[in-house]
């Protein structure tokens, strides 16, 4: 006889998402469909204050008051600021304007007050422009992903995108792409360990990846087209997360690999460059078509190579050693034990990464 039915889920997802040419203007619309109140803070910085968050200031002021908080990365102290701020202002909404750490402060903010916010990107360097994931630094700067509230909407203006650093954008399609091992991982772990598996997120995350590789020779700097066929697949993946509950879909060994250099050799590349080399090697290891990730990621010109990481030899092989330590309750193709220095250095060098 059957057991008890006792499953039950709870997903969040943004309510509204706009992207495309000049978008930006439909802020304010935006803000007062969405039933916010009057006060509002901007989570933004130097930069990308100058970049979108002006335009949205003077933007949305004939209908809203708003101030901005100017935070730098996502660590306790700036999410304690823009929460101290956010309470004096009696702020019931967030704009959160700029990269990563500017939507990731926003997003803990958000959940730890309750109160809504909007992500408008201006720059796209990973898929976490819509998830409900943020990641911040511990006390020690390692880095730490917490659990959060997705934006209530997003707001992704190609003009603003497309005047952004392109090697933003490279990294940001090298993270999504890498959803192809962290998949093949996630399968890998439903076979082995009978983990929970979602078809309807795995399916997301792998046309979001499938989509970047099979347009690569279309990202180009310079073009807003390219900003357009990035976008869906960005926002696809971020969605496959709050779809599953968690990062499984877009974050296996491969991710492992760039969590390890962050503790080992931080700030030497970008989160979505390390994880697209770290999907090659992956890739390599599954016995897949590791090859197919190399010429995609050179399409786009995103880095395929310790070198092009900033990194040395040892480097590569210290980090594909400590990955299967990093997250340990993620069972990937790196099994129970990683890999040994001579697997580590053979695998990097059969995929050219060294
Ligand atoms: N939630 C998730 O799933 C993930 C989150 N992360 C987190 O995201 C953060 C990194 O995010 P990332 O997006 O790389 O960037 P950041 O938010 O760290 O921004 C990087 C730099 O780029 C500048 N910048 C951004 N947009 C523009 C623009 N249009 N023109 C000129 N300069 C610009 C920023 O300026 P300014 O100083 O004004 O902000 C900043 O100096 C880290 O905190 C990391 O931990 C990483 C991976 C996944
Ligand atoms: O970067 C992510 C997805 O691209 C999130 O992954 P983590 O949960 O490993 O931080
Ligand atoms: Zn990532």
């Amino acid at each position: 006889m059957a057991g008890e039915f006792t499953k039950a889920r709870t997903m969040n997802f943004p309510r509204t998402t706009v992207f495309g040419h000049n978008v930006l203007e439909q802020t304010a619309d935006i803000c007062r469909s969405l039933l916010f109140g009057e006060d509002g803070i901007i989570i933004t910085g130097r930069n990308t204050y100058e970049a979108a968050g002006k335009q949205v200031e003077d933007l949305v002021s004939e209908h809203f008051n708003v101030a901005p908080v100017f935070t730098d990365g996502c660590d306790h102290d700036n999410v304690e600021k823009a929460k101290a701020a956010a309470k004096e202002m009696r702020s019931t909404f967030i704009l959160a304007i700029g990269g990563g750490s500017k939507i990731d402060t926003a997003k803990l903010v958000s959940n730890d007050l309750g109160i809504p916010f909007v992500s408008i990107p201006t720059s796209i360097a990973h898929d976490g422009i819509c998830s409900d994931r943020a990641s911040m630094k511990n006390e020690e700067g390692a880095p730490l992903t917490i659990q959060a509230c997705p934006p209530m909407a997003v707001i992704a203006d190609t003009g603003v995108l497309v005047k952004a650093p392109y090697r933003f954008l490279a990294s940001g399609c090298a993270d999504v792409i890498s959803n192809m091992t962290a998949l093949k991982d996630w399968d890998f772990a439903r076979k082995i360990k009978d983990e929970e598996f979602s078809t309807s997120a795995y399916t997301m995350a792998h046309y979001a990846a499938e989509s970047l590789i099979n347009n690569s020779t279309l990202i180009k700097p310079g073009l807003e087209e390219s900003i357009w066929l990035v976008l869906k697949p960005v926002i696809a993946s971020g969605v496959s997360m709050c779809i599953a509950g968690s990062s499984r879909p877009t974050s296996g060994s491969e991710h492992m690999f760039s969590h390890a250099l962050d503790l080992l050799h931080p700030g030497k590349a970008l989160h979505g460059e390390q994880c697209g080399v770290g999907c090659i090697m992956m890739m390599c290891l599954h016995g897949g078509d590791w090859k197919q990730i190399r010429d995609a990621l050179k399409n786009i010109g995103a880095p395929t190579t310790a070198a092009e990481l900033g990194l040395s030899s040892d480097d590569v092989v210290d980090a594909l050693v400590a990955a299967n330590k990093v997250r340990k309750d993620r069972f990937t193709i790196l099994g129970e034990n990683g890999l040994t220095r001579n697997a580590a250095l053979n695998l990097a060098r059969t995929t050219g990464v060294i």
